[in-house]
């Protein structure tokens, strides 16, 4: 391969380095008068929990230094800076998936990005296909554990030299989701209204694009999966990795299908429309939670 091939090629391939993801963060807080401490992400058709923000500031990423590009649907691709429920935080408005021909520590990239602006709590939302049956569209799954199935095959986003000024070459995730957090998380659903229709559960993220096939979901029931998406996982373990404590929840926009009978086809429009359907509801979810992280958890770390 020769001239601009190889370059776009090598430029694919070059690994973030603590220096330039300090160098990404550094341009974000030159441009920003206060360090955000928590960090959100929307999922597919949720970009609307950015709207919330109170005096926004609006970076696409395609103005970012080092920072890759949003290409699906659903995510805008831009980081809002702004404040919710009176405190500062930065919102991924769009998220990168493996699917779009990023590498998994490129797709979780931004979240070493928010470690550096001083982002210890990160909440991160997704769309997801409820595999569960006792699950309906609409719900909402607080994350309490995943699978990673990428993982299985050697694909992870800590791959590769170990920088431990973000975190330990071997990080422990078992305590991935924090119970403190994620209960609370319930108790404010509840009082949200969104009562009855919040669950714990194990999400699994596959490579995508495509969704699944009967015997693959039928298999991930096996494996004591409740919802299943084409994301978060990279984003928490990178995360955890530079410790961060997190809260991820689902929302579940379709039910899997799998029955060889059913002849319904999963489709991204309605995940997207059903994000929608839910935005509201979750504005005010994610407010509470932020203003409880505020009132009961940053003192701590502070
Ligand atoms: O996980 P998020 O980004 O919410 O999106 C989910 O929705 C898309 C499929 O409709 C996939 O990208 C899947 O991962
Ligand atoms: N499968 C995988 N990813 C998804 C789904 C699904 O059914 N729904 C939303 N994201």
């Amino acid at each position: 391969m020769t001239g601009r091939g190889s370059v776009n090629k090598k430029r694919r391939k070059k690994r973030y380095t603590y220096e330039s993801l300090t160098e990404t963060a550094q341009y974000l807080l030159d441009r920003v008068p206060y360090q955000p401490r928590i960090g959100i992400i929307c999922g597919s058709g949720m970009g609307a929990l950015a709207e919330a923000l109170s005096e926004p500031l609006i970076f696409p990423y395609e103005k970012i230094p080092n920072f890759p590009v949003s290409t699906v649907e659903g995510h805008v691709g831009q980081l809002v800076f702004g404040y919710l429920s009176g405190v500062p935080v930065v919102c991924m408005q769009g998220r990168f998936h493996y699917y779009e021909g990023y590498p998994l520590w490129k797709c979780a990239m931004p979240v070493r990005v928010m470690k550096l602006l001083g982002v210890t709590h990160l909440i991160a939302s997704n769309a997801a296909g409820g595999l569960n049956k006792t699950y309906k569209v609409g719900d909402v799954m607080l994350v309490k554990d995943h699978i990673n199935m990428m993982g299985f095959a050697g694909n992870n986003p800590l791959q590769g030299p170990n920088d431990d000024r973000f975190g330990p070459r071997f990080p422990p995730m078992n305590t991935a989701y924090d119970k403190f957090l994620t209960q609370k998380a319930k108790q404010v659903a509840v009082e949200e209204d969104l009562g009855g229709m919040v669950h714990e559960g194990v999400y699994t993220c596959l490579g995508g694009p495509n969704f699944e096939t009967v015997a693959e979901l039928k298999m991930l029931g096996m494996l004591g999966v409740d919802a299943v998406g084409m994301s978060t996982v990279h984003e928490v373990i990178t995360a955890r990795h530079c410790g961060m404590t997190v809260l991820a929840f689902s929302l579940i926009t379709n039910m899997c299908i799998t029955d060889y009978n059913c002849y319904d086809e999963a489709n991204h429009e309605e995940v997207m429309d059903v994000g929608k359907m839910r935005q509201d509801v979750l504005k005010r979810f994610v407010a509470r939670i932020v203003d409880f992280i505020a009132k009961e958890m940053l003192t701590k770390d502070d």
